[in-house]
């Protein structure tokens, strides 16, 4: 189905990565970009070659920043050849789709959206593991053809992606409550940590880093985002707003009750987000390590959780403010913690309960 060449226009963090899943799985890559250097550090890292004047690529995938996407898709239209089919993987769905309305070559235009990503930018912060297991949304419009449609579900299962299909304003519903208003919550939790005191900072644990990682990524990449799906963010803000009122009044007034209710509807959100694969959420727990702080220790202990075959689901790193030692916490599915925990001990890992 995707025999290629695939045309990457973008070589940022999501082209690249991109361009590098592709060529994993040995399809042909050619990489564009309006920054010269994103193409030659791409191309350096294995994701493919720049494109040629006479290349007809069957694919063109517009990874570019979200004002940008209606002109580039509406270029990808007018230049490729009458078969190759275009997506774009951008955030927002139906602003693209509208950009590029009344274009003669609209049936061969199939918007998608890889739900993976970090908050850094560019090519050098690219991987071609980086859409395993995720979900990748395919929103075709009512011009697009079933072929160009299965394409785009193809590059979606090449890179190691779930393919989800729904139209362009569902998504753009959906994204606002999965990723757009929990960037900007993110971002307000994390605005208060600017300017702190570094004594008060000095107790950042797991939990602020946890609800913060996202708010790191490019404010004006985020600002284009959430500004091209304006009306499905403002609604959920709006809820949020009546229930921060309702929080606000709990804690001031000391009403326990009220604050657990608010807590339990929040404990019942994180419940209801699936786990991987789109599979049932998995009951997860977290073997805590001790981990010296020298070369080569994080390697070593990555080795022995591999050869005690329990798959390691996340990892976060702490380091202990005062001693030349960190604390690495390995999240596995609960039921096989016990397993790593005793393989590491046997190995001389000291673990924390
Ligand atoms: N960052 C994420 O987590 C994430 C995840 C999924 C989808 N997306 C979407 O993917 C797209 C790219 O995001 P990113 O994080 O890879 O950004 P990035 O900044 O890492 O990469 C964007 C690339 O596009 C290039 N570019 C800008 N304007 C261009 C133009 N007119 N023509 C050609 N190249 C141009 C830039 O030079 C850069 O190399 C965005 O639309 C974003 O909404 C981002
Ligand atoms: O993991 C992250 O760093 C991301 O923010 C990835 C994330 C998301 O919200 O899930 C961010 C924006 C994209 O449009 C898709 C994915």
């Amino acid at each position: 189905m995707l025999a290629g060449p695939v045309e990457i226009v973008g070589t940022g963090l999501i082209g690249t990565s991109i361009a590098l899943a592709c060529r994993r799985a040995g399809l042909e890559v050619l990489l564009t970009d309006s920054t010269p250097d994103h193409v030659r550090t791409a191309t350096g890292l294995g994701a493919g070659r720049p494109r040629a004047e006479d290349d007809v690529p069957q694919l063109v995938v517009v990874a570019v920043p979200p004002d940008a996407l209606g002109g580039v898709i509406a270029r990808a239209l007018d230049a490729a050849g009458p078969e190759t089919v275009v997506t774009d993987v951008g955030s927002v769905k139906a602003g693209p789709l509208a950009a590029v309305g009344g274009h003669p070559g609209l049936s061969r235009y199939v918007g998608s959206h890889p739900m993976a990503g970090t908050e850094h930018s560019g090519p050098l912060s690219a991987s071609a593991e980086l859409f395993d297991g995720r979900p990748w949304a395919i929103t075709p419009g009512p011009d697009a053809t079933p072929a160009a449609t299965r394409v785009v579900e193809a590059l979606a299962l090449v890179c190691g992606a779930v393919p989800v299909h729904l139209s362009p304003v569902e998504h753009d519903r959906a994204v606002a409550r999965t990723s757009h208003v929990p960037h900007l919550m993110a971002s307000l939790v994390a605005g208060t940590l600017a300017g702190a005191a570094p004594d008060h900072l000095a107790l950042s644990g797991t939990g602020v880093r946890d609800v913060t990682r996202v708010a790191g990524g490019d404010p004006e990449l985020y600002s284009q985002i959430i500004s091209g799906n304006a009306s499905a963010v403002a609604t959920l803000l709006t809820e949020i707003r009546e229930r921060l009122d309702l929080a606000l009044e709990a804690v001031a007034g000391g009403d326990r009750v009220g604050l657990e209710s608010l807590l339990a509807y929040g404990q019942a959100g994180t419940r209801a987000i699936p786990g991987k694969h789109g599979a049932a959420p998995q009951p997860m727990a977290a073997v805590r390590v001790a981990l010296p702080d020298q070369p080569g220790g994080l390697a070593r202990l990555f080795a022995d959780a591999g050869d005690s075959g329990v798959n390691i689901e996340d990892v976060r790193i702490d380091h202990d403010p005062g001693r030349p030692v960190g604390l690495v916490e390995i999240d596995v599915v609960a039921d096989r913690a016990e397993e790593l925990r005793s393989v590491l001990e046997s190995r001389g890992w000291a673990t924390l309960s």
